[in-house]
């Protein structure tokens, strides 16, 4: 029988060293690590059928001397701690990487990403250590229920009419679009009038957000709904009140159901990543339907002069309130830059961030 050697994947993070042996059916191995070499023998099924598989690696870094060994059917997991906890930038302390090393893309990461993920345990385990000396706030329950009262409310508020919309959609087809206005704006009214209860939560503290992406967004809404589509009869029946209603209740349907688990101290891990992943598209389709309500109602509001502002004597001229709406359209785009930016940092903060798959 030949000495082969496996293939063996690596991936690192601050203060482990995880190495992944590709050997299947494993039987007498031997695992042993001194002078900073390990070194494993094995006999097992691996890419040259069954033989005997052997290897040695010396670290870039000084390790501790016991590593962990966990063999499964499929494979061998080796566990190595550092001595210094920091991020390697290579596996061995030979320059050119062996032949049969490769990175473990199932386990690796980026030192930026492992750094998060280290922030946020830090983060968690300071927040646990503050919350077991800080004396719990004795308004806290009553708080909590409150916000979960709040939120699930908000959360059936615009399921209705998310749920309605798209029923009506499937039956009515395009007819769907022209009466949305009619059929659903009653409880939009409702929803979006109770959202400024959102202005105060963040004002007073209730909840732990950014005060001007919350008015941004809430004042940005009333805006489109009660001056645009809820002055404006003419624009009630127009085809641009289903996007905007749809794009509105499609990220509120995950967003309020988040805050609620987040009441009771809970999390799922797919309406996490739904909450901070489903606005990269809907945010700017949104804000795109909303321009497009604003330039439909110019002409509307040229032709009626409805809200135009009268400049008295001696000046004596109006001023159309279309012209106001050009400049709220500039406005949107801040807006928009100022919410993609807020909410890319919060989806950023929960380690949802986009991985980037480097070789090494
Ligand atoms: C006339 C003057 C006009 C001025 C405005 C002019 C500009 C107009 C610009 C218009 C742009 C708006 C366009 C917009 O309307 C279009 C759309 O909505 S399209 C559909 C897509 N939309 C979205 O995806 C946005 C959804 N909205 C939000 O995400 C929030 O409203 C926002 C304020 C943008 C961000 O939320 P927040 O800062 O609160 O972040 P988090 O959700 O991560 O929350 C932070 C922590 O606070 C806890 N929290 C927050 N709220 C609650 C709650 N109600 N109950 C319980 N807990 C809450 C949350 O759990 C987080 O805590 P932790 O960090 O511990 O998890």
């Amino acid at each position: 029988m030949q000495t082969l050697t496996p293939q063996v994947y690596w991936a690192q993070r601050h203060e482990d060293i995880y190495l992944r042996v590709e050997l299947s059916d494993v039987k007498d191995t031997e695992v042993t690590l001194k002078d900073n070499i390990l070194r494993f023998r094995a006999q097992g099924h691996g890419a040259k059928g069954e033989n005997e598989y052997q290897f040695s690696l010396e670290f870039l870094d000084l390790v501790r001397d016991k590593p962990v060994c966990k063999t499964t059917e499929r494979q061998v997991n080796i566990t190595v701690k550092k001595v210094e906890p920091c991020w390697w930038e290579r596996l061995t302390k030979q320059e050119r990487k062996p032949l049969f090393l490769s990175p473990d893309f199932d386990r690796w990461q980026e030192e930026s990403d492992a750094e998060m993920e280290l922030r946020a345990q830090e983060e968690k385990i300071s927040k646990l250590r503050v919350e077991s000396r800080v004396p719990r706030d004795p308004l806290r329950t009553l708080k909590r229920g409150y916000l979960f009262m709040y939120n699930l409310v908000q959360f059936l508020g615009f399921s209705w009419i998310f749920v309605n919309m798209t029923v009506r959609l499937f039956i009515l087809g395009q007819d769907s679009f022209y009466d949305t206005f009619h059929t659903m704006a009653d409880m939009m009214y409702f929803c979006q009038i109770l959202a400024a209860a959102e202005i105060v939560h963040a004002s007073i503290g209730l909840v732990k957000t950014v005060l001007i992406p919350t008015v941004i967004q809430v004042l940005g809404r009333n805006v489109i709904l009660f001056v645009i589509f809820g002055s404006l009869v003419d624009m009630q029946n127009k085809a641009v009140v289903f996007f905007v209603f749809y794009f509105w209740s499609a990220i509120e349907i995950f967003r309020y159901p988040y805050y609620m688990l987040s009441c009771i101290d809970s999390e799922w891990k797919l309406l996490t990543w739904l909450r901070y992943t489903i606005w990269i598209p809907l945010y700017p389709l949104g804000v795109l339907a909303e321009a497009m309500a604003v330039i439909q109602s110019l002409p509307i509001f040229t032709e009626t002069g409805l809200y135009s502002i009268d400049i008295p004597w001696p000046l004596s001229f109006s001023i159309s309130f279309s012209y106001v709406l050009q400049i709220y359209l500039v406005l949107m785009l801040l807006g928009l830059f100022v919410n993609f930016r807020h909410l890319y940092k919060q989806r950023r903060r929960r380690g949802l961030r986009n991985k980037k798959k480097k070789m090494n």
